[in-house]
């Protein structure tokens, strides 16, 4: 049976625009952009995982605003399933630890990147939060 995980991701918000991170050539889904973070370990809490992992890939701290439903994906040799949250940056300066590169975009724009397949259903769901949203 092929492996499944579990990842926490980040949906980092400011100023109107998202942070997406581009994977590294050596990573796993090579050049990818995906929302930063990380697999959850075995009884970690979805959110202390994201904490965790943005402290060791981007070095800062964040904010947790909303949990958007998990969406789960079938990669040729493992299983998915995103946890994604909406957040905020604690202050601080972004140094990339593992990733080629980070961009700030604007939700608009975020079809034209080369994102990881399993992110396609996390994007449609963050649209139809952003469209619900009172703020
Ligand atoms: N952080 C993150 N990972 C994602 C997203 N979409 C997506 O398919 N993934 C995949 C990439 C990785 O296979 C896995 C995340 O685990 P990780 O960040 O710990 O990956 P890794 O490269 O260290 O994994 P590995 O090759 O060492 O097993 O989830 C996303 O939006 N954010």
């Amino acid at each position: 049976m092929n492996k499944k995980i579990d990842v926490a991701c980040a949906i980092i918000e400011k100023d109107g625009m998202v942070l997406a991170a581009q994977r590294s050539e050596s990573m796993s889904l090579p050049l990818k952009w995906e929302f930063p973070g990380g697999k959850i370990e075995p009884r970690e809490d979805a959110r202390d995982c994201l904490e965790r992992e943005l402290m060791e890939e981007l070095g800062v701290g964040i904010h947790i605003h909303a949990a958007l439903s998990p969406s789960s994906w079938r990669y040729p040799d493992f299983a998915i399933t995103l946890h994604p949250f909406v957040c905020t940056l604690k202050p601080g300066t972004i140094h990339l630890v593992e990733h080629k590169a980070i961009r700030w975009i604007r939700p608009e724009e975020m079809g034209r990147l080369d994102w990881a397949e399993a992110d396609g259903p996390v994007l449609e769901n963050y649209f139809r939060y952003l469209g619900q949203r009172v703020d």
